[in-house]
């Protein structure tokens, strides 16, 4: 059973019952059947279980008639409304909101091991203000996916006070080990960067809205096996792949876990340095299924998470996608002429792919970044690199660092990023060297 909501004079950014069809296929994609919705129209939220009393009342005999066992809200409940809805709807039923469900799938779907601990940690902090006497044990609760477990009858009564305090107390322990654990991982993986960094590939990041097709676009251009599902965070842990490209460059290509609306802030948290990587991309593929009815509020919900997480000054192209399903191809085709950072491509019937490397490459190889940066003397070789292959156009010294400002290919960028003078970053110009 879902429920949404809508605040008068507050609309979200889809339409409620949009918003609810994103939420029926999260719920599928949980393995969780969906037998019916109700929305309500607020003037302001209830404190207390968020939706009105007459609403609690009507999804309750609704739970009842068609013998569901769980309601799932669109919004984020606090641990309270979740409880009094829970005490409400009677003991057989669980309350779940959006952030509930997308850590279940991502506990799902996380298959490294940093994946799986940064869910981890996001379960257990999203967990922590919501033990209750109702709550099974840790144990159970760890188990995770309600999607094949389901809750059981017996044993509901669950834990007394002093069990749920030993049970905080170990849930906090188990967050200060994630913690400690997650930045063993961060560090190694930290040091695989650098020496990438060093190998001068390009990295080019392919990031989207959840079922755009990034993970298809990879294994086309890169002959790759990601799993491709239609299912919404189908991939959770980045997948790189070196990409041919048509002139006889390379480039890296990543594939990133998928952005949503109102994607929950424990996720957002854990995932955040998994995030920030497509920070040190030398540019982004932005994947858009055009032909999603809500393809326009995707697209800004891209815009914004990645600005949310520091994305700036990466040249950036817009790959168009699944035009094979549009009745006229012509129409993407046409939008795409527009401008000249859109590509309209099929990623699984290979339409496009052709013009998007030659993109692809025309950024990375053949364009120019202006870009000023504080080398330490002891970087000689960066420092011997910008006068290669870059077009210096200003330095000074001191003692200890030399400052260069001038030009740089955009594949070299990675290299020069953690020396970039951030407070000048001039706006990516990219002009053609030729
Ligand atoms: N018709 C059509 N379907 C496509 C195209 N590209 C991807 N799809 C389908 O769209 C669905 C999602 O594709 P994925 O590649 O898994 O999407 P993703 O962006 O990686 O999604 P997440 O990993 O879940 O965030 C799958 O069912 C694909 O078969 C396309 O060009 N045309
Ligand atoms: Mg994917």
């Amino acid at each position: 059973m879902l429920v949404g909501t809508e605040v008068y004079g507050k609309p979200g950014l889809l339409p409620v019952e949009d918003s609810l069809d994103e939420l029926a296929q999260l719920a599928r994609t949980a393995g969780v059947e969906v037998v019916g919705r109700a929305v309500q129209r607020l003037r302001r939220i209830h404190p207390a279980t968020y939706i009105g009393p007459g609403k609690v009342e009507e999804i309750r005999a609704l739970v009842r008639a068609m013998n569901a066992n769980m309601v799932i809200f669109d919004d984020e409940l606090s641990p309270s409304q979740q409880r009094n809805l829970e005490n409400a709807f009677g003991d057989e039923v669980r309350v779940l909101d959006r952030t509930a469900l997308i850590l279940d799938i991502f506990a799902q779907h996380a298959h490294t091991r940093e994946g799986a601990l940064q869910v981890e940690l996001a379960q257990y902090e999203y967990r922590l203000p919501r033990l209750t006497r109702r709550w099974q044990n840790l144990a159970q609760q760890a188990g995770g996916s309600f999607g094949r477990g389901g809750i059981s009858g017996v044993g509901l009564r669950g834990p007394g006070e002093k069990q749920l305090e030993i049970d905080r107390r170990r849930i906090k322990e188990r967050i200060a080990h994630l913690k400690r654990e997650l930045e063993e991982v961060r560090a190694h993986r930290q040091r695989y960067r650098e020496r990438r960094r060093r190998a001068q590939i390009p990295v080019v990041a392919l990031v989207g809205y959840t079922n755009a097709g990034k993970s298809t676009l990879l294994n086309a251009v890169s002959g790759a096996h990601v799993l491709v599902a239609d299912q919404l965070f189908a991939t959770l842990d980045p997948t790189t792949r070196r990409v041919k490209l048509p002139a006889g460059g390379i480039a890296l290509f990543t594939d990133t876990v998928g952005f949503i609306q109102k994607l929950p802030h424990p996720l957002v948290a854990a995932f955040r340095a998994t995030l920030e990587e497509i920070n040190e991309a030398d540019l982004i593929i932005h994947v858009l299924d055009i032909t999603h009815p809500n393809a326009r509020q995707q697209a800004q919900v891209v815009i914004r998470t990645l600005r949310e997480i520091g994305v700036q000054d990466i040249p950036m192209i817009t790959a168009l996608n699944k035009i094979d399903r549009l009745p006229d191809p012509e129409q993407a085709r046409a939008l795409a002429a527009e401008h000249p950072d859109f590509v309209a491509i099929s990623a699984a019937y290979g339409i496009g792919l052709e013009d998007l490397l030659r993109k692809v490459e025309a950024i990375l190889y053949q364009s120019l970044t202006s870009v000023r940066v504080r080398l330490p003397l002891s970087r000689g070789d960066l420092i011997a690199l910008f006068y290669e292959q870059g077009m210096v156009e200003w330095e000074a010294h001191t003692d200890s660092e030399v400052t260069l400002s001038g030009r740089l290919p955009a594949r070299l960028l990675a290299a020069f990023r953690p020396y970039l003078e951030h407070s000048e970053a001039e706006r990516a110009s990219r002009e053609p060297v030729r």
